[in-house]
């Protein structure tokens, strides 16, 4: 059963409350944050605090632990305490990656744990192809306020101008067989912003949005669960497909609309989702 990633919190590791609050929170994973959501002079407090807070459990939440680029001051430090990290921690998030090679320094330095990559510079959107195909990536996640920041866009609810660059970085994703999360949703109080958002990232294909604020856990995880409509239309799909096989037909017909096997194949990914979300909640 694949995992849940329908809501995947971003906490800053300087912040001890929220790091504790998160283990009782709905969220399908936690990003533990010690790039941009941590000050310069908070930065090894951090890392340090973080490396005794998943010494707690966090249950069946994925624990991802995003550090500071090679390129900085904090970076290197980062990637080390993350090789010691085998066990407390499910993967390590590297921020503007924009090509393998970005990849291949932070694997040198960590052997074990999974690699995935924010996708957030125009560089990473061209070269999104041999970044999925990354041995050691697990998945990316959209840094979208980093590409517009480079691209110099503006905000609109449609999302305009980050298109391309989300629809690049999911064909990749998919092509590899890898997760792949959608970027944030600033105005953390606008539910109806954030569900559009949801939703339209949900109909594209994404596995589920980062978030900066528990109050995005339920928007999320509704929008990237199946409904109940949806998985009775899947069972029933299922049913007569499997009984038009057996009559010797290679098509069923459900509510008017044909049924092959590749909507089998998704039916049954769905149901398996739904799973997957029942025994994260158990
Ligand atoms: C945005 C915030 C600064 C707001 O914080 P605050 O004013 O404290 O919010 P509240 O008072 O409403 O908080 C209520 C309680 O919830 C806890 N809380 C808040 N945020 C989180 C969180 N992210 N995880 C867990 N718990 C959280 C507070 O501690 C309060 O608890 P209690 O004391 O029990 O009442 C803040 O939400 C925040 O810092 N969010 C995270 C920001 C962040 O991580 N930014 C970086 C990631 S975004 C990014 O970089 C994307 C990408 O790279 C790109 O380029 O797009
Ligand atoms: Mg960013």
């Amino acid at each position: 059963m694949a995992r849940p990633y329908r809501s995947v919190l971003y906490i800053p590791a300087a912040n001890a409350r929220a790091m504790e609050k998160a283990r009782g929170l709905a969220a399908d994973a936690i990003i533990f944050d010690l790039e941009d959501a941590v000050s310069p002079a908070e930065k090894p407090f951090a890392r340090d605090q973080l490396a005794a807070a998943l010494q707690n459990d966090y249950g069946g939440r994925a624990r991802i632990v995003r550090i500071n680029g090679l390129d900085t001051e904090w970076g290197q430090a980062d990637a080390e305490a993350c090789a010691a990290l085998t066990g407390l921690a499910d993967a390590v998030l590297i921020p503007k990656v924009s090509s393998p090679a970005d990849l291949d320094r932070v694997a040198a330095i960590i052997p074990d744990l999974p690699l995935w990559a924010m996708m957030e510079t125009a560089q990473g959107m061209l070269n999104a192809g041999a970044i999925a195909a990354h041995p050691r990536l697990g998945g990316m996640v959209m840094g979208t306020n980093d590409l517009a920041k480079e691209i110099n866009s503006r905000f609109r609810p449609d999302r305009l101008a980050m298109l391309t660059g989300l629809g690049l970085c999911l064909l990749a994703a998919k092509a590899h067989g890898i997760t792949i999360i959608d970027g944030v949703f600033n105005a953390f109080k606008d539910e109806d912003g954030l569900r559009f958002e949801c939703e339209q990232g949900r109909d594209m294909g994404f596995d589920g949005k980062t978030l900066i604020h528990p109050a995005q856990l339920e928007i999320a995880n509704a929008a990237f669960a199946p409904t109940e409509d949806e998985l009775g239309l899947a069972r029933r799909q299922i049913e007569a497909f499997e009984a038009a096989t057996a009559e010797g037909k290679g098509v069923a017909v459900v509510d008017g609309r044909i049924v092959e096997n590749l909507h089998v194949a998704t039916a049954r990914k769905m149901l398996e989702q739904a799973q997957a979300i029942a025994a994260l909640a158990s």
